[in-house]
């Protein structure tokens, strides 16, 4: 089951550094995610992006206000892809992915080792099953992180600028890949957000744009995207989008 996000009256500062004030990041920030959906959260370097993020996946601690998934505390199964694949060096592609099972309840609903191979052919690794990491590109690494984060059939996905470390045309490959996989989940689909500061990545892949500003940071803008998926990267209608975000931050 995915599940929605819903954060109310979030609170994070950060401790002074050098004698500084205290750097207030949110003074009472909410947000909704309805599940199912994939969001871009999108905003100038240093907005509170990454730290949103990281408070929604649990990795750091809220000063005031709740995160909450369906209404539950924290108990829904959670996945993230980061700029940097961050893969076990002397594990190869297979058991890489097949290492997000290894924490108590991600078991595979079915056949573990089918299910690596079913992920790996949609990732188009299955020629590289058993390298290393070492041996793959960085877009082969990347494609075995995202693979690994869809294997533990996530209800919440969490992606901080995953492609922003690629060549172009790889992470263009790789958003048609991450496109492909949430159009084709065979159960509900993960309840996504996604960091990116490329606004026409936002416009391509997010049913919704949150535009982050400020400090403390609030929503300039809220966009609701309603293009058909899937989306062809060159459709006019994404530098339109692109256009409104920049409009939003005051810079078009
Ligand atoms: N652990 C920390 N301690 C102190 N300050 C921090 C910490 N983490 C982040 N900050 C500060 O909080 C602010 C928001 O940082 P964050 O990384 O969330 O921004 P961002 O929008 O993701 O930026 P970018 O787009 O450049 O990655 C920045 O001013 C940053 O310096």
């Amino acid at each position: 089951m995915s599940s929605d996000i819903v954060i109310e009256g979030l609170g994070k500062a950060y401790a002074p550094r050098g004698g500084r004030r205290p750097a207030v990041i949110f003074d009472g920030l909410d947000m909704r995610v309805e599940a199912g959906q994939l969001v871009a959260l999108v905003g100038p370097s240093g907005c509170g992006k990454s730290t949103l993020l990281n408070l929604i996946a649990g990795l750091d601690a809220p000063d005031a206000g709740a995160i909450r998934f369906d209404g539950r505390a924290r108990d829904s199964r959670l996945a993230m892809v980061f700029q940097q694949p961050r893969l076990v060096d002397w594990l190869t592609a297979e058991e890489n992915i097949a290492l997000a099972f290894e924490r108590e309840g991600s078991r595979p609903r079915g056949d573990a080792r089918e299910m690596v191979r079913a992920l790996l052919r949609k990732v188009g690794l299955v020629d590289h099953a058993g390298a290393y990491p070492q041996f793959l590109s960085g877009g082969q690494r990347q494609r075995v992180a995202i693979a690994r984060a869809f294997a533990v059939d996530p209800d919440i996905l969490l992606l901080d600028e995953p492609f922003s470390a690629l060549d172009e045309l790889t992470a263009r490959r790789l958003r048609l890949l991450l496109q492909s996989l949430w159009g084709e989940a065979d159960g509900p689909r993960p309840t996504g957000v996604l960091v990116t500061h490329n606004m026409l990545e936002a416009a391509l892949l997010a049913d919704r744009i949150f535009v982050l500003n400020g400090h403390p940071g609030r929503f300039a803008a809220v966009m609701d995207i309603d293009l058909p998926h899937p989306r062809d990267p060159e459709d006019p209608a994404l530098f339109a989008i692109h256009r409104q975000v920049l409009h939003a931050l005051g810079e078009a």
